[in-house]
């Protein structure tokens, strides 16, 4: 499941973000690819300690959001990028590591910090195996898809493209699991909103419960 989560970071966040990248040191974007992701990757990224503060902000961003909880099931937020597309910047064809450091990654996701018209080119590029579908969404929401997905950065051909990407323990590894548990959970929350916590409510909530016990890990 490929979902949006609108409005990650509220305006007053994103401005904060924007100005501490404006004054952050960055690096070859090569040094955090896979081995054979480095012959497809340029780009720039915030080096190391320089964004620790505003990685935590987007981190706790993303924690708060009902959405990303209802959709990722988060267990960590492992590792989070900040990274800059100049004119002529592309990544290509991957797919993210599977294992990073002591963590899997479950779940990938973009939080665009970037206006869309601020950039031509530049979209996120999922590769089904006969269509592929482009993303560029508005500054302060986020896209998250399924870490097994093959993806790309088309080249930006003019502006600068800034981005937060990272990677995402999840409680439950499966998607088609996850997707289970979300419609389970929206259909869930309308019936209470139509008619409250009735003998119907109560069934579906032991059964979620149940499978959240079975499936996570
Ligand atoms: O910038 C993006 O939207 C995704 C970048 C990416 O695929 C990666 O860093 O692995
Ligand atoms: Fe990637």
């Amino acid at each position: 499941m490929i979902f949006q989560i609108p409005h990650v970071l509220s305006d007053q966040e994103l401005e904060q973000v924007r100005l501490a990248l404006s004054e952050a040191e960055f690096i070859d974007g090569k040094l955090t690819a896979g081995w054979y992701a480095k012959e497809v990757k340029h780009n720039r990224q915030v080096q190391g300690d320089d964004g620790e503060e505003i990685r935590a902000l987007i981190k706790s961003a993303l924690l708060r959001h009902p959405l990303f909880q209802a959709a990722v099931r988060p267990k960590h937020i492992h590792s989070l990028l900040l990274s800059r597309y100049e004119i002529g910047m592309d990544y290509g064809r991957h797919t993210d590591n599977a294992l990073m450091g002591q963590y899997r990654s479950d779940v990938s996701f973009t939080v665009f910090l970037s206006e869309p018209d601020a950039y031509q080119g530049g979209e996120l590029v999922m590769e089904g195996a006969d269509d592929e579908q482009c993303y560029k969404y508005p500054a302060g929401a986020a896209i998250a898809y399924p870490a097994s997905t093959l993806h790309r950065v088309n080249p930006v051909t003019s502006g600068v493209r800034l981005a937060a990407v990272g990677w995402v323990q999840s409680w439950v590894k499966d998607p088609a699991q996850r997707e289970i548990l979300f419609d389970l959970d929206t259909v869930r929350r309308s019936l209470y909103a139509q008619s409250g916590k009735t003998d119907e409510f109560d069934l579906l909530c032991k059964s979620l419960a149940n499978l959240i016990r079975r499936w996570s890990v």
